[in-house]
This record gives structure tokens, sequence and C-alpha cells, in this order.
């Protein structure tokens, strides 16, 4: 089946709409199928009431904007959206394996091996953001999903922006990832996201945050580059994690750098070997 053609107008009555996938703070996720096609999409559902509320229309608008010129195999898709008198609707792309950081949370963390083929791309994802002068600036495990072959897809783009910028809008929500230049609220560019890229590194392969504290400690800690990378850690993994947490964003590793780490190429090929290997065995 072909996926929705974002040029005609949609309408709810397009879709069968399924079993819910997620919620979160403004709505709700289904599993939602194009009748003509039989084409699975995700169908998010925001209520206008809340959004008013929320105070994040603008937000909102600026997601489907940026989110429906994206393409790329590591960034969800937005195929188009629509609305009536009390809803907004979003069709995203249905990411088949669904969210990344309940697999975090069931395995505790994850082998060095898998850790580095999420690290790798992201990095992608990250390279092609900000060759569009797109900051993400919220990357952490609850915005990646899992499609369907374990390829990871970045999500909800609330957040993002075109570089360089200063934020207006209240955080909320865990400052574990925040970069010390917007705790701050300088002024920011792309490589808020080479920073975050680090936390999500450390997070995969400890299972914890690495400035994981009471709000107020987390600050503290984050511009004090506060953070110990346990002894289990591989030295080639800590490289990379130290070359990303870096307080001055002009020292942070550039993504092609990251790319080509030690810690990436070695894994990399060591995931890709054990995923062919799976892929062989499940075929029987
Ligand atoms: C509102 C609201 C809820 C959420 C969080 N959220 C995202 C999804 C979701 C999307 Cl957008 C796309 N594909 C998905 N696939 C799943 C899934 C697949 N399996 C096997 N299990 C799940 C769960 N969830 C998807 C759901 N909730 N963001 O804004």
């Amino acid at each position: 089946p072909q996926m929705p053609s974002s040029n005609k107008p949609m309408h709810l009555g397009m879709f069968e709409i399924g079993r819910p996938l997620g919620k979160g703070k403004f709505g709700r996720v289904y599993l939602a199928k194009e009748r003509k096609t039989g084409f699975l999409c995700a169908l998010k559902v925001l209520h206008k009431g809340e959004l008013k509320e929320g105070k994040v229309e603008t937000q909102l608008r600026r997601e489907v904007e940026i989110q429906s010129n994206l393409r790329h195999p590591n960034i969800l898709r937005l195929f188009g959206h629509f609305h009536d008198s009390k809803r907004v609707f979003l069709i995203i792309e249905y990411a088949g394996q669904g969210e990344l950081y309940k697999m975090l949370r069931k395995a505790g963390s994850f082998s060095e091996p898998r850790a580095a083929s999420y690290i790798a791309q992201m990095a992608a994802a990250l390279s092609y953001l900000h060759k569009k002068h797109v900051i993400h600036r919220d990357i952490k495990p609850e915005n990646i999903l899992v499609g369907s072959h374990g390829e990871i897809k970045l999500s909800d783009f609330g957040w993002s922006v075109h570089a360089p910028t200063n934020r207006r809008t209240t955080l909320c929500g865990t400052l574990d990832y925040l970069p010390p230049e917007m705790l701050r609220g300088d002024s920011h560019g792309e490589k808020v996201d080479l920073w975050s890229l680090g936390v999500l590194m450390y997070e995969f392969l400890v299972g914890c945050a690495p400035f994981e504290d009471t709000p107020l400690e987390t600050q503290k800690r984050i511009v004090k580059l506060n953070f110990k990378v346990p002894d289990f850690i591989s030295a080639d993994a800590k490289d990379l994690i130290t070359r990303l947490l870096r307080l001055d964003p002009e020292k942070r590793l550039p993504l092609e750098q990251v790319a080509q780490h030690p810690w990436i190429v070695k894994n990399c090929n060591l995931q890709t070997a054990r995923d062919k290997k799976r892929n062989n065995h499940n075929r029987g």
C-alpha cells in the first residue's frame, strides 16, 4: 500500500481507527488504516482547547511545518494534518516496534554494539536536520520510536526550531538532557543536539542520565560538568561521551567525526553482524 499523498485534503472518514498506541500531554495516538489503500499509519489526535490552555499552538504549527518537509529513514514522517471543530489530527508514520524508552527501561541498559547502532542512526538524522539548519532541541529516549526493522525514528519536533535562536517557551519535563547554554537561556545553535546526543549515549549504556538528580542539583551538575562514567563502560565509549559533553558548544565533536569515531565503527560492524545472524535465524 502507498503512503497517503499529502497534496489531497485529508479527513477522518478516510481512516479506520484502531487501538490506542499511546498518550501524550495534549492528546492520544491511535493505530489507523487508510481505507482506500490499507496503508497503516499513526493518528495523533490533539484537542484544540487543551492546546490553547497549554499555549502550545505555535509549537504545534512549527512541528507540522518542520516535520512535513523532512524525508529521512531515521526521522518519523508526518504525512499530513487536518482538523475539525474541536480537534487537530496529525497523520504520522507508524513505527512498528514502538517506543525506544520502553525497551530501554525493560533492558535496563543496551549493549555497546546496540547503543552504537542507535547513536550512528541518530548522528545520521541530526546531520540531515543540521544541514537544513533545523535543531531538534528535545533529543531523549521518549522522543525516539523504533521501526519494524529495528531502525530508530526521531520524532516529536514540538521543540525544534530554525537555528540560531533562544528559547521563548518555558521548559517543562526533564532537565536531564538540557545543555548548559539552554539552561542559562543563552542564544544557542545546532550544537545543543550534540550535547543531548552525549546524554543519550550515556543513558543507553548506563541506564540512567549522567546528571540525574533533583531538578536543582541536576542544573548545578550540568553547568559544572559534574558526571562520572562508570568503569564498566569501555574506554572508546567513554572517549566519545566526553567529547560530546563539553560546556563550550564549539568544542563538541562534530557529527561527521561522531560517525567515524572508533567506538561507532568497531561496534556498528558487530551489531550489523548480530542483526544479520538474527534475521537469518528468524528466516529459519
Ligand atoms: C499525543 C502523543 C502520544 C505520543 C507518544 N506516542 C507516539 C506513538 C507512536 C507513533 Cl507517533 C508512531 N508509531 C507508533 N508505533 C507505536 C507502537 C508500536 N507498537 C508495537 N507499540 C507501540 C506503542 N507507537 C507509536 C504512540 N504514542 N506522542 O504524542
